[in-house]
Parts: structure tokens; sequence; C-alpha cells
């Protein structure tokens, strides 16, 4: 990036998958978007761009860590310019109540000097909707949701006020759909109200596009903002209406094949990657870890990687420690939650290591911190842009990679379609 390069957005992710999906729908808005590991060092040679999602991998590590990873990414974006930072969380609010969506939202607010600070996870385009403060995905809510059976973050209640207000210092508000519904001024009239009995946080109601882009441009008027992607293309419009940002962003990404051996590695235990696994086993070999054997040490990791080197060369395949709800829940009253998703994580990313070792240079990665376990192993700074797989989920270009050019997929454990294993490998050329 040139010096002159003055960022219209600067975004910090909690997680690597939920980066990849906003810089997707950053780009799809016209924004030319980077997504970087970490905070990048000063001499990260990147694009002339108009926003930055710097990801972090914080969704689940001590609150008090989080802020100072956020605050550190706040500090970087806002020496380049950005007016307004978003942080990027969950669409479906994946957090407990330590955190870490409340702690980093009062930091940032701090930082800022914000009264009020906007916040939905809503992302229409995938089925998250918010209305009364309630969460719904799809047709339920939130803690009926498969979310209720999350590995690391259980989601038991799905009214955002209640669930935000117990990890936050601040007292915390609703702006309703109605209110929302009569437009911009009404919205900024509700926060003036809320702001003026201190209440420093609103979460507010979406459900279709049209109230995402009247929330983008409220949000402009603040410093700092919470949601998904969602809120992302609310503020990307709203940037681009505002004549702040030129809708140009064709893909940065080089159109070059890379060729070479695919793999897949999916950590997710979700529904939807767990029924992708079993479409992809028609189509793939695929390997299923064994959970205790991964904790137990070293050797489950190092015998994927043999059945794996074993197959490569024949076409894509796939190794998955995923499994059902009760099978989670057993292994984890074994082992203990943290340490089975700390061992498997780091089994991903011992496997990703070896398959790039071994040529791979297309890989697709299914699970948040999974993906983030992964994209640290292989000391990738930073990604560009490419087609959009599926909703939230683009092909990534690695930029400044030791390995070189490598193509990557990193998927929101629920994000995509049935077949999204081979829909990825279909456009990772
Ligand atoms: N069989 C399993 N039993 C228990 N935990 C698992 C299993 N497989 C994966 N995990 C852990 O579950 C967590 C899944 O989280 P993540 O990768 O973020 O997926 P998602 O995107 O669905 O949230 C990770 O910590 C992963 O290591
Ligand atoms: O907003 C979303 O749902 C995603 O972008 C996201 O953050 C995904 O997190 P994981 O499900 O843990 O991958």
């Amino acid at each position: 990036m040139t010096s002159a390069t003055k960022l219209s957005l600067g975004c910090i992710a909690d997680d690597y998958t939920g980066a990849s999906d906003l810089a997707n729908t950053l780009t799809r808005a016209g924004l030319r978007t980077v997504q970087t590991i970490g905070v990048p060092p000063d001499d990260l040679a990147l694009p002339e761009v108009d926003a930055v999602v710097v990801s972090l991998k914080s969704r689940s590590i001590e609150a008090g860590l989080a802020v100072t990873r956020s605050r550190a990414a706040e500090k970087w974006l806002r020496g380049r310019g950005a007016q307004h930072v978003l942080f990027k969380i969950c669409s479906t609010f994946d957090s407990t109540d330590a955190g870490n969506i409340g702690p980093v939202m009062d930091a940032l607010r701090a930082d800022s000097a914000d009264s009020i600070v906007l916040v939905t996870p809503a992302f229409p385009e995938t089925g998250r909707t918010v209305y009364q403060g309630n969460l719904f995905v799809g047709a339920v809510p939130l803690n009926e949701s498969p979310l209720k059976d999350h590995p690391l973050n259980p989601m038991h209640d799905s009214n955002l006020v209640r669930v935000l207000a117990r990890q936050s210092k601040t007292r915390v508000g609703l702006v309703d759909l109605a209110t929302l519904s009569r437009g911009a001024d009404a919205v900024r009239a509700r926060l003036k109200d809320l702001a003026a009995k201190e209440i420093g946080a609103a979460i507010i109601d979406a459900v279709f596009d049209r109230d995402l882009e009247t929330i983008g441009q409220v949000a402009l008027d603040h410093r700092v903002s919470v949601g998904a992607s969602g809120i992302g293309l609310g503020l990307a419009r709203a940037l681009v209406a505002a004549g702040k940002a030129k809708s140009n962003a064709a893909s940065a990404m080089p159109e070059t094949a890379i060729g070479g051996p695919a793999a897949c590695l999916a950590g997710s235990c979700s529904q939807a990657t767990l029924q992708q696994i079993a479409s992809a086993e028609k189509v793939m070999p695929v390997l299923h870890l064994d959970p205790d054997r991964v904790v137990a040490g070293k050797d489950e990791a190092q015998r994927a990687l043999g059945w794996a080197k074993d197959r490569l060369f024949d076409g894509p395949v796939l190794i998955a420690s995923s499994s059902t709800p009760d099978q989670v829940a057993a292994l984890q009253s074994r082992h203990g939650r943290d340490a089975a998703g700390h061992a498997i994580e780091q089994a991903m990313a011992d496997i990703a290591e070896g398959l790039v070792q071994s040529g791979v240079r297309r890989l697709v990665v299914a699970g948040g911190e999974t993906s983030g376990a992964v994209v640290d192993r292989l000391r990738i700074p930073g990604f560009l842009v490419g087609a959009e797989i599926a909703a939230g989920v683009p092909v990534l270009r690695a930029v400044g990679a030791n390995n070189g050019a490598m193509l990557l997929a990193l998927k929101s454990g629920n994000f995509g379609g049935p077949q999204f294993f081979s829909d990825a490998l279909a456009l990772m050329r």
C-alpha cells in the first residue's frame, strides 16, 4: 500500500473466516479491499485499496488480550486515515458472557469517544436477521439453531440486548425495525435519546438489505460500529453513495492459474459442514481423524499426512475432524473443551503445513478457529479477494507468503451449500 493511500474504511475481524466474509462483501459492493493477517508490518507491500480488514484470532481468547490486539489494529487503521472502524463479529454473535464482543466494543468506543455504538449481526443473504433485538438464524431464534451446540461458544439466548449487556460495561438499548423503517433521521433521533440516557450501545434490527443501507448511512456519522458482513455492506454502499470510495473494485486478484495438488481440511462441527463432508465423500477420498488419537499426540496427524500423500497427485482429498454434537460433548468431557479444541486445531495446522510441503497450493479450510490455526502456521501475511464461492466465502490469493502463489478458501462453519468443497475447488484453478 502506498503511503498516499487513505483508507475509506478500516475493519477489525475477530476471526479469519469472518474477515474473508467481510472482505468478500466489501469487494462485491465496490471497495478495493485487502485482508491482512494481524496488524501488517509497515514494509508489507499492498496494492492501492479503499478498505483493509485486519484479521485477528480474538473471538475465543481471554477478553483482555482481545482488547489489546483490537486496539493495536484500530491504531494502525486510524494511522492510515480510516475515519470509521467496523469491528466485524460473527453473524451468529458467537461469544460467551465474558466477551469478547462487549469488552472490545467498550474499548473501541472509549478510544473513539463515540457516545453510542450501533451493533447488528444481521446478514440477510445468509439468513441472519434481527427483529426486536432477537437474532434469527433462518426461521428459528439463535438459541434454537445449531449454534446451541457450538463446540466453543454455544449460544443459548437469542435476545442480543441481554447478551451484549452481560458482556459490556455500558447499558445497551434497542433501535427497532419500526424506527428504522422511518429512515436515517428517525434512527439518529432514537440514538440521541438513548445516548442522553447514558446508553452506550444499541442493537439495531435489520431484516432486508435496504435496512442495512439505512444503518450504513447512520453508522458513518460515528467512528465505530460493530456487526457482521451486513453492516459492512451498508457501510460500503453509504461510502460509495457519498463519493468517499469509488465503486470500481473489479477484483485486484490476478487471474493466473496456480494448478498443482488441492486439499480440503474440515475442523468445523457445524451442521452445514457435516453435510458438506457427507457430500464430498461421493466425489473425493475423505479421511476422518480419530479425535481421541489427535488429543493423545502427533501420530494421528502424521497418519493423515501419509494417507494424503498417497492420493494427492490423483485428485483432491479431504481430511476432517468434524463430529456430531454428541460426539463433541463426549470428547470434551474426556479432555476438556479448550484442550480438545486446541489439540485438534494444532493437528490441522500440522497437516496443512505438511500438505504445503508436499506441493499443495490450493487449500480449502472449513471452520473459523481451524482456519486461524492453519493460516498462522502457513505464515501468510495477507490475501487478495477473488471469485465468490458461496455467500460469505471468496477464493483468496495469498500475498507475501514464503510458499509463493497459493489459493485458499476459508469457510465459516455455517456457510456454503451441500456441495461446498467441490464448488470451491471448481473456482480454485
Ligand atoms: N471432533 C471434535 N470434537 C471436539 N471439538 C472439535 C472436533 N473437531 C473440531 N473441533 C474443534 O471445534 C472447534 C470448531 O470451531 P471452528 O473451527 O471455529 O468452526 P466453526 O466455523 O464451525 O465455528 C475448533 O476449536 C476445533 O478444533
Ligand atoms: O459472520 C459470519 O457468520 C462469519 O463471517 C463468521 O464470522 C464465521 O465464523 P465461524 O463460523 O467461526 O467460521
